[in-house]
């Protein structure tokens, strides 16, 4: 017999498809045929129709419109991600801070910054010398240590009923912000698999992991990504506050050089843009500029 169920799918492996159904079951599943031949290929995050066969496997047979998708690594309807960083071991970097923001402006999704390891002596200093910067833009930002208990509620509050994915570099304890979320053990087991795969595999592993009443990944791969599909004229968009000044340039496609008349560097000279976000701002830019110079 088949019952019609409908789900969400949390991991993806050769062809198969892990389906978490509402009933509260994780199904195998294949796709039908139909969607291949439509080019539609399922993704992790996606919501979904399966016809259950028997209690351990089933058939996709919809998958509903995304609201969404992330691509590096593909997930469908993510409400929003977590740029996380530790304030101290490793020291925080405002370039790796600002790029990982700017990629997640490139996919338009909200995100909150995260900030670890903020019991460690000198942490919370680092944390309040860039809160101002960022508050400005309207970003939202919190200092977390789960070992000492700082943040915690605040992290609580913000994964609740969100499909939410990590994105930061390794060591800057997105595992153990896995493991607060997910009550249960077999995330470990996960992330070892994760990293077993990782090496045997180009493509990047993607696990959506039950919350209470959500969803979370981490997102290998996210660091490695570049603006590789963007023109430089792009890049001061994925800025806020370089954005806001940048209408008032004498020249139109001014990229905040040397050119003159530019509002964005006179912002910067006279305090209202952060020199640290002009810097990152003319990194990023000079990147996208190299890689599209090895392109032609
Ligand atoms: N002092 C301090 N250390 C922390 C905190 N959170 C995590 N760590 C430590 O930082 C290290 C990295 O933590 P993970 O959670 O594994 O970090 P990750 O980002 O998942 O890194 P990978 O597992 O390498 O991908 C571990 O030794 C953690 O114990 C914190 O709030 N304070
Ligand atoms: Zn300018």
């Amino acid at each position: 017999m088949r019952i019609r169920m409908r789900g969400k799918i949390v991991r993806a492996v050769s062809g198969f498809y892990y389906v978490q159904t509402d009933a509260g079951t994780t199904l195998q599943c294949r796709a039908r045929g139909i969607f291949k031949k439509r080019g539609i290929k399922p993704l992790v995050g996606d919501q979904v129709d399966v016809e259950a066969q028997g209690t351990q496997e089933g058939v996709i047979v919809e998958i509903a419109p995304r609201v969404n998708k992330l691509e590096r690594p593909s997930i469908a309807n993510v409400d929003q991600v977590f740029v996380v960083l530790s304030l101290l071991e490793p020291e925080l970097s405002l370039y790796q801070l600002d790029k990982m923001i700017a990629m997640v402006e490139e996919q338009n999704l909200p995100l909150l910054l995260v900030l670890t390891k903020a019991e460690l002596p000198g942490a919370i200093e680092v944390f309040q010398r860039i809160e101002p910067i960022y508050r400005a833009m309207q970003y939202e930002l919190i200092a977390l240590s789960l070992r000492a208990g700082i943040g915690n509620d605040t992290l609580a509050a913000r994964l609740k009923n969100k499909t939410t994915v990590l994105a930061g570099l390794s060591g800057v304890g997105k595992s153990t912000i896995l493991r607060f979320a997910v009550p249960g053990a077999d995330v470990a087991v996960g992330s070892i698999s994760e990293k077993g795969l990782r090496g045997k595999h180009t493509t990047t592993f993607v696990e959506l992991y039950q919350t209470e009443d959500g969803f979370i990944a981490d997102s290998p791969g996210f660091s490695q990504y570049s603006f590789e599909a963007l023109e430089p004229e792009q890049i001061q968009y994925l800025f806020r506050d370089i954005k806001a000044e940048a209408d008032q340039c004498v020249f139109r496609g001014c990229l905040h050089e040397t050119e003159d008349g530019c509002a964005v560097r006179r912002a910067r000279d006279e305090g209202r843009l952060a020199a640290t976000r002009y810097t990152s701002y003319r990194q990023v830019l000079h990147e996208v500029k190299d890689a599209k110079n090895r392109r032609y």
